[in-house]
Order: C-alpha cells, then sequence, then structure tokens
C-alpha cells in the first residue's frame, strides 16, 4: 500500500472521529439540530483547520496534493450539501438543518472518499500517467475552434436543442394533467386547454429537435468540407518522400473516414452531451426533492460507472486504433490485387493473393474477437455494479418507509425518473468514452494538417530567357527508405544548353534519381543543381515544371478528357496550342482515330488507351509548355520504330536541351554528349563515338546478355 494510501486512511479515520464528537453530543444532549445552516458552514470551517493540521503532522509537513484535496472535499462536500438542501427546500418544510443519525455519518466521509478516488485513479490518475490526455484536451479545444465560422448555426442548433429539451421535459407533466382530468370532472373547457397545451409542447418539441437536428447536420457537413479541403491542401504541400513513407490508402483513409469521423463524433457528441446534461439537471431537482438519500445513493453509482467506462475507454481507443490500421492495410491489399489484375492473372497468382487477404481478414476478425470480449466483461461489471446500488437502494427505501419519511407513491415516482436519469448519464459518459476514442483520429489529422514539407522553398527567379544549361556540383543523395545506400554519389555532369545529352547506363545506376532531382522531385542531400547557373530552388517552381519538361516511360495520366489531359496544371491553354503541340509531335493520326477527338474519356489513369498512346500523350502533355529542357526517360520506349522515329524529329526543337535517358548506347547515337552513370557515380563520359570505342566491349556483351 502507497505511503498516500496509508495517510489518507488515517485523515479519513480521523474525520469520522471528528464527526461523530457533534453528533454524539447531540444525541447526548437530544438536540434535533446543531444551529442549521451557519452551524453546518462553521463545522465545515473547524475540521478543515484540524484536518490540515492532522496533514501536516502526518507528512511532515509535506502533504501530497492528493491528500489535500481529499481534506477538502472531506470538509466542504457537507456544507456544499446542506447550502443546496437549503436552497431547494420548499415553503412548506422549510430546512432545518442535518439531523443526527448514522446513515448520513458514513454516506459523508464514503462519498467524499469515493469522490476522491474517482478524480485521482479514473480521471485525474490518468492524466497523469498518460501524458496524451492533456494533449486530449488541446485536441478536442482545437477541434472546436475548426467550428468557429459555423457559430451563429451553433448557437440556434443549441438553441433550439434546449428548448426541445423543455418541451420534452413538460410533456409527461401535462399528460399527468390531462390523465387527471380525464378522472375528475373537470370542465370541458380546461380539459380542451390542457390537451391544447399538451399538442403545443409535442409539437414544440417535434419542431425544435427537428431544427436542431437540421443545423446539427448543416454544420457537420460544412466543418467537413473544411477540414478536407485543409488536410487535402497540406497533403499536397508535401515532399515526395512523405509519399513513399506513408501509404496512399492510408492518407486516403484519413482525408476522408477519419476527418468524416472526427466531425461527427464532435459534434454529436456535444449536441448529445448538452441534452442529457439539461435533462439530467432538471430530474436530479426532481428526485432530490423526493429522497436525498436515494439520490446520493444513485450518485454513487453514477462515479463507480464512470471508472469503469474510463478503462473501457482506453481499451477501446486502442481496438480502434488497430481496427482503422487494419482496415486500411486490408483495403489498400484489395485495391492493389485488384488494380493489378492483369499481372495477378498472367502469374496465376489469384490463390495466392486470396489466401493473403484471408490471413489479413483473420487478424482483423482476432481483433474484433478480443474486443467482443473485454465489451462483454465490461458489460457484465457495469450490471453488476447498478444491481449491487438497486439492492442497496430497496434497503434505504425500506428503512425510509418504515420511519415515514417517504410515501410509496414517491418511492415509485422515484424509480420513474431513475431510469431516464441513468440513461442520460450512460450517453454523458458514453460521448465521453466516444470522444476521448477519437482522439487518436484527430490527432493524427491534424499532425497531417500541421506537418511543414521538408523541402527547400521555393524561389522567386523566373526569367523570360531560359538557356537550359544544366550542372550538377557533387551531387550526393539517398531515398529515406534507403537512408545508408546513396542513389547517387558526388555525381558531377553537365547538360550543354542547346544540346541533346544523354544518360546511359545498367539499372540502379542512377539516371532516374537525376531525372528526379532535375525535376526538383527531391532536393539534393549534398552538393547543387546549377539551371543556367543559378541554384534550382531559386526558381519558381511552376516556372521550373513549364520550362523542365519531363516524359517519362510509365506516364501517369489521369480520368478526363484527352485535352484534360494534355493541358493538365495550365491555365488558358487555347485548342490552338494543343493542336499545334499534337502535330509538331506527329501524333495527330492518334487524336483523329478517337471517337470524340480531345474530349475523348481515356478512362481512370488511361486505362482506355495502349501503353504507347499513353506515351505519345505525355509527349504532347511537355511539348504544349514549350519547355527549354525536355528529359526523355525512355519516353518512346513503347512506339514502333517508325513512330519512334518521327515524334521525336518534331519534338526535338532546335536550341533546346535534351536529356535522353537510355540503357543502350546504341539508342543514343543523335546525342552530342554522352554520359555513363553506374552505382551513382559518372563513369565515363564522351561522344558517342568515343564511348563506344571504350566501353563497345562492355556494350556488346551486355546487349548479349539480355538481348
Ligand atoms: N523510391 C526509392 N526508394 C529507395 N531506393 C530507391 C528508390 N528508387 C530508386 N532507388 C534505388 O536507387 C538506386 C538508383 O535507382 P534509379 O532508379 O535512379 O536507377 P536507374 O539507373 O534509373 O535504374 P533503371 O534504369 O532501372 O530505371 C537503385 O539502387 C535503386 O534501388
Amino acid at each position: 500500500m502507497s505511503e498516500v494510501t496509508i495517510c489518507g486512511l488515517f485523515i479519513l479515520l480521523f474525520d469520522v472521529v471528528l464527526c461523530s464528537a457533534p453528533w454524539a453530543g447531540l444525541l447526548l444532549l437530544q438536540c434535533s439540530s446543531w444551529g442549521g445552516l451557519a452551524g453546518v458552514w462553521a463545522f465545515g470551517a473547524v475540521k478543515l483547520v484540524s484536518l490540515h493540521v492532522f496533514t501536516f503532522v502526518l507528512t511532515d509537513g509535506k502533504p501530497q496534493p492528493e491528500l489535500l484535496r481529499l481534506v477538502l472535499l472531506l470538509c466542504l462536500l457537507s456544507p456544499v450539501f446542506e447550502s443546496g438542501r437549503f436552497l431547494m427546500a420548499p415553503p412548506s418544510e422549510p430546512y432545518t438543518g442535518p439531523s443526527p443519525d448514522l446513515t448520513r455519518l458514513v454516506l459523508g466521509p464514503m462519498a467524499s472518499l469515493l469522490a476522491c478516488v474517482v478524480w485521482e485513479k479514473g480521471l485525474c490518475g490518468k492524466t497523469k500517467k498518460n501524458d496524451s490526455m492533456p494533449d486530449a484536451r488541446r485536441l478536442l479545444i482545437r477541434m472546436l475552434k475548426y467550428f468557429r465560422p459555423d457559430s451563429l448555426y451553433l448557437v440556434a442548433a443549441f438553441g433550439f436543442l434546449i428548448l426541445g429539451v423543455i418541451c420534452d421535459t413538460f410533456i409527461p407533466l401535462y399528460q399527468g394533467n390531462v390523465i387527471d382530468m380525464l378522472r375528475g370532472q373537470a370542465v370541458q373547457s380546461s380539459l380542451g386547454y390542457a390537451i391544447g397545451e399538451l399538442v403545443l409542447f409535442s409539437l414544440g418539441s417535434a419542431l425544435f429537435s427537428g431544427l436542431r437536428g437540421g443545423l446539427f447536420m448543416c454544420t457537420l457537413a460544412r466543418l467537413n468540407k473544411r477540414l478536407k479541403h485543409l488536410l487535402f491542401h497540406s497533403l499536397l504541400q508535401q515532399e515526395v518522400h512523405f509519399f513513399e513513407e506513408n501509404n496512399p490508402g492510408r492518407l486516403s483513409s484519413r482525408l476522408h473516414s477519419d476527418v468524416d469521423r472526427m466531425g461527427r463524433t464532435v459534434a454529436l457528441n456535444a449536441n448529445a452531451v448538452v441534452r442529457s446534461s439539461v435533462k439530467t439537471s432538471l430530474m436530479l431537482m426532481v428526485m432530490l426533492s423526493l429522497s436525498w438519500e436515494l439520490t446520493v445513493l444513485t450518485c454513487i453509482e453514477m462515479p463507480l460507472l464512470a471508472i469503469l467506462q474510463n478503462k473501457y475507454s482506453t481499451m477501446s481507443r486502442e481496438f480502434k486504433d488497430e481496427i482503422q490500421d487494419c482496415h486500411a492495410q486490408n483495403k489498400d491489399l484489395a485495391s492493389q490485387t485488384i488494380g493489378g489484375i492483369r499481372t495477378v492473372r498472367s502469374f496465376k497468382a489469384e490463390k495466392d493473393e486470396l489466401r493473403r487477404y484471408n490471413k489479413a481478414l483473420d487478424h482483423l476478425g482476432a481483433i474484433n474477437r478480443r474486443k467482443a470480449v473485454y465489451s462483454a466483461v465490461f458489460l457484465l461489471v457495469r450490471r453488476l455494479v447498478t444491481l449491487a446500488i438497486k439492492i442497496l437502494m430497496l434497503i434505504q427505501a425500506r428503512s425510509l418507509i418504515l420511519s415515514g419519511r417517504l410515501s410509496i407513491g414517491s418511492l415509485v415516482s422515484f424509480f420513474l425518473y431513475q431510469k431516464p436519469m441513468s440513461n442520460s448519464l450512460r450517453e454523458i459518459l458514453y460521448c465521453y468514452g466516444e470522444t476521448v476514442s477519437t482522439v487518436g483520429v484527430i490527432s493524427k489529422v491534424f499532425s497531417y494538417l500541421d506537418r511543414t514539407p521538408k523541402c527547400k522553398k521555393e524561389g522567386e527567379l523566373a526569367p523570360e530567357k531560359l538557356e537550359g544549361g544544366i550542372v550538377f556540383q557533387n551531387v550526393t543523395f539517398s531515398y529515406h527508405s534507403a537512408p545508408d545506400k546513396p542513389a547517387l554519389k558526388s555525381v558531377s555532369l553537365k547538360l550543354q544548353a542547346g544540346k541533346m545529352t544523354a544518360l546511359v547506363g545498367p539499372s540502379g545506376g542512377g539516371k532516374t534519381s537525376c531525372v528526379s532531382l532535375l525535376k526538383r522531385l527531391y532536393d539534393p542531400d549534398e552538393g547543387q543543381i546549377l539551371l543556367d547557373g543559378e541554384p534550382l530552388h531559386h526558381y519558381k517552381q511552376k516556372y521550373l515544371q513549364q520550362k523542365v519538361a519531363l516524359v517519362s516511360q510509365n506516364p501517369v495520366l489521369f480520368s478526363g478528357t484527352l485535352r484534360y489531359n494534355i493541358t493538365y496544371g495550365l491555365t488558358n491553354c487555347t485548342l490552338e496550342k494543343v493542336e499545334e503541340a499534337v502535330k509538331k509531335a506527329s501524333v495527330d493520326d492518334l487524336v483523329s482515330e478517337m471517337k470524340d477527338g480531345y474530349d475523348t474519356d481515356i478512362g481512370e489513369g488511361g486505362r482506355n488507351l495502349s501503353e504507347g498512346q499513353k506515351q505519345c500523350i505525355a509527349i504532347v502533355r511537355a511539348m504544349v509548355r514549350q519547355p527549354q529542357v525536355i528529359i526523355l526517360d525512355e519516353a518512346t520506349s513503347k512506339l514502333d520504330v517508325q513512330t519512334q522515329n518521327s515524334v521525336l524529329q518534331g519534338i526535338l526543337a532546335p536550341g533546346q536541351t535534351v536529356l535522353v535517358v537510355a540503357h543502350q548506347l546504341n539508342t543514343v547515337e543523335r546525342a552530342d554528349h554522352i554520359i555513363f552513370l553506374e552505382d551513382g557515380k559518372v563513369v565515363e563520359e564522351g561522344t558517342h563515338q568515343e564511348l563506344m570505342v571504350k566501353r563497345g566491349r562492355y556494350y556488346r556483351l551486355k546487349e548479349e546478355l539480355f538481348f
């Protein structure tokens, strides 16, 4: 047992001794009261001083904050409670102060102790152990701030909510009135009046609830739109490394399901909490007026359930995170297989894929089973607690009825109120649990929203005239997924303005990495790349993407029309410009063959086109930008030789800097200068003829091996 617990027990014992003294005195003197409310507060003050001194002595002058909170609770609970009774006492039965009975002597310290345990262990204790809880509060407050632009809607929604609840609470009262009138000899007009009031409250309840629901839904839709826009904007700013490290399925799940979930949970729970709180307060007032002892017992049930719910919520939050990750993985697995169905079919790997998917489903099933077991245990314990409290209440009610302090009718009314009040409290606790379990989701979404892209800020340069000379100065670069294996090691090379340069080398040599750096998809770890003598990051990003165009072997096209794909990312690109680019690239036949010409829908990812046609579209997309530097990364590999020649002839304008990427020397005969890259290093460079002499044997050998 810890030191704090032992000290707490001593303090409790001392409190019981302190309380029993005046009670014993009152009993001996046969007094029924000890000075009304003033006496209770005075005794509370005396207790506060005595217990403080006792605590300081007990802890050698260094009391723990938990003990001080217990002392405060022991001293203040009774005066506060009595003040409540005093304020709520009906005029027919004026307040006479606490009566000396044993139940009160035990109930006071018990309630204080319970409240203390709930606070320290269940709520506050959790906060101290788990650093994420203050974060949770901060995250929820931040989440609420996103509702700010809809404050007016929210104020109206909450207003309608409170009006609706008030109408709801009065409906049973008027129902009772009408029933009473049916039994008696009420005048026809007053019966009609009571029915009218009942109808009015029912209509009010329906109307206000409808308005409240509509306004909440509207606010939620607006919040979702705002958050999705912000998140998508933030994602689009991130560097390419980020997308390599984070799986696209998971990012898309954050953007859609998570944003929906966080908005829904926070808005609906706030709605439910306000509704339940108003209802609970109204019912609590009525219940206290019926019997405070039974109300205290009902209220003891609440913190016990709160502890249980708190524990369950923590577990359920972990389960939910696990399940969500699992769902994202499964979704990814399925979409990968469906997306790559041609490859799957050609390798006859359907059974393997099914087995992989089944394994993933089994994993998800196991988590769901564990969650179900925990949920069943939680439900059982919760029911047992409720049952135990109910038995205690019946025992207490029996003694109250026997002593004549409670009528059977009042007991029935009390029990009639108890169920809806427990439901309201349960709803509040449930909402709390739900909100806490959504904190993980909120924190992940916010972490993406707050993420600062790890790439250099774009510059301001956008010169009208660009020569297109490019220099790599000692460039070293590694991918984040393989930080110890640099893809480029101190590479220095030069692309002369207006000339065609070829990067040649075996697979994995670093050609594509050079191209990616040139397109600023990544930034070098060391060294720099100069364009017309200026570092690449000094140029405006938009300018750079327009002046340096890349056509890769597997171009990415988007669903939409042919024209949309050609003019992708360009504003105000006229049809004439598109037609000119198509003519230059000699692919006008391809366009004329299409059903709706430029307005033909090419399907998702361009699936209605052949691989060669996709390459043609990508070439036109680059041409339409009239770039000064054009990079052809095996851009025509899927075209037949004749088309390849005519396309190349058309696109290579005089004075343009061209970078061609290839595996073999014989495909880059036109190049003015060839750079041979191997294992991330420049190993040879020169003209085609020079290289054929130097590396011809090597190439002949390689080509024999490959072809
Ligand atoms: N996204 C990536 N993450 C981690 N490593 C990568 C990534 N892309 C390439 N690499 C590694 O970087 C090195 C250079 O690859 P790069 O793609 O630049 O070579 P390449 O010469 O273009 O090859 P290929 O001719 O086959 O396209 C290789 O070792 C490769 O494994």
